[in-house]
């Protein structure tokens, strides 16, 4: 995989968030509003995300995390406000679009071919990359041949980093959840994103798995400087991993800031202590 660029100390618009540096915004949410029918499951959100942050969105069931994942990720368009990506108004793009730019996203409940192998599911999220006619790749032949290689390539480097090379040949629907979350997020990376977006990467997962999908997410950040969006149900995770988190309640925003900020505003204490959420 391509490797990002060190964060240098001396560049404008870079800032640090608990010792680790963050760019300048790279995608821009403001005065988001997304209604169905009559449910309001997004009003008026606002929060930027910056190159190579760790973002958490987090809130109670129902909240709205989910939604703004997929007004990042085009799956819905929402009424009001507007999405700045890479300095660009962006408008009408679906989730195509969005992927094309360089956006990947994992699901709540994994999204995988469980009779396809590991490595063929990685390839999946290749697609997007290929440049060869489908004549060229049925033959298999010249360019679609040079092509394949180099993309099997790329995600065998997946595979390496993921440390998954023993199940590489496995059917995904014979592992262990944990590891298919593992290979959910190869798929994602195997379309080199800009900006990743992760739906409860941990969830159904016990302490050890946790662990190793943190130092993953954490390696993917580091080694490519992909700037990564996650939701997350598990604090202990959210506080130890973000550089900023916004928080969610009834389709609102309640607050905003470093892991600390958040802990301590009053809003975000009385949204998970004083409700039902269930959190
Ligand atoms: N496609 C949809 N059609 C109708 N209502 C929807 C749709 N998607 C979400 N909603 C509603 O929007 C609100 C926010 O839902 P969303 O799934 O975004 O919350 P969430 O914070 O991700 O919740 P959870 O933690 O339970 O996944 C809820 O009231 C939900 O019922």
């Amino acid at each position: 995989m391509t490797e990002a660029k060190p964060m240098q100390m001396n560049e404008p618009d870079v800032h640090f968030h608990g010792g680790r540096a963050t760019g300048p915004v790279i995608l821009d949410l403001r005065n988001i509003s997304l209604s169905f029918g009559g449910v309001k499951a997004l009003t008026d959100i606002s929060f930027d995300v910056r190159q190579h942050e760790i973002r958490a969105i987090i809130g109670p069931n129902g909240a709205g995390k989910s939604s703004m994942l997929n007004v990042i990720n085009g799956v819905y368009r929402p009424q009001q406000g507007e999405i700045v990506y890479r300095g660009q108004h962006r408008k009408n793009m679906d989730c195509y679009g969005a992927a094309k730019s360089g956006i990947a996203r994992t699901f709540q409940n994994i999204a995988l071919f469980k009779g396809m192998t590991v490595l063929d599911n990685i390839m999946t999220g290749r697609n997007l990359k290929m440049t060869s006619n489908f004549l060229l790749q049925a033959l298999y032949w010249g360019p679609a041949r040079r092509e394949e290689i180099a993309h099997r390539r790329k995600c065998e480097e997946i595979i390496d980093f993921l440390e998954i090379q023993h199940i590489r040949k496995t059917p995904v629907g014979r592992l262990p959840y944990g590891l298919q979350k593992r290979v959910e997020l190869g798929r994602a990376l195997a379309a080199e994103p800009e900006i990743l977006l992760l739906d409860e990467p941990m969830a159904g997962m016990n302490v050890e798995e946790k662990q190793d999908m943190c130092r993953f997410i954490l390696d993917v950040n580091d080694q490519f400087g992909t700037t990564i969006v996650l939701i997350e149900h598990d604090m202990g995770v959210v506080m130890d991993i973000s550089d900023r988190v916004v928080v969610l309640d009834y389709g609102c925003k309640i607050g905003d800031g470093t892991p600390d900020e958040v802990r301590g505003n009053p809003d975000v204490i009385k949204a998970y202590l004083g409700g039902d959420s269930g959190h």
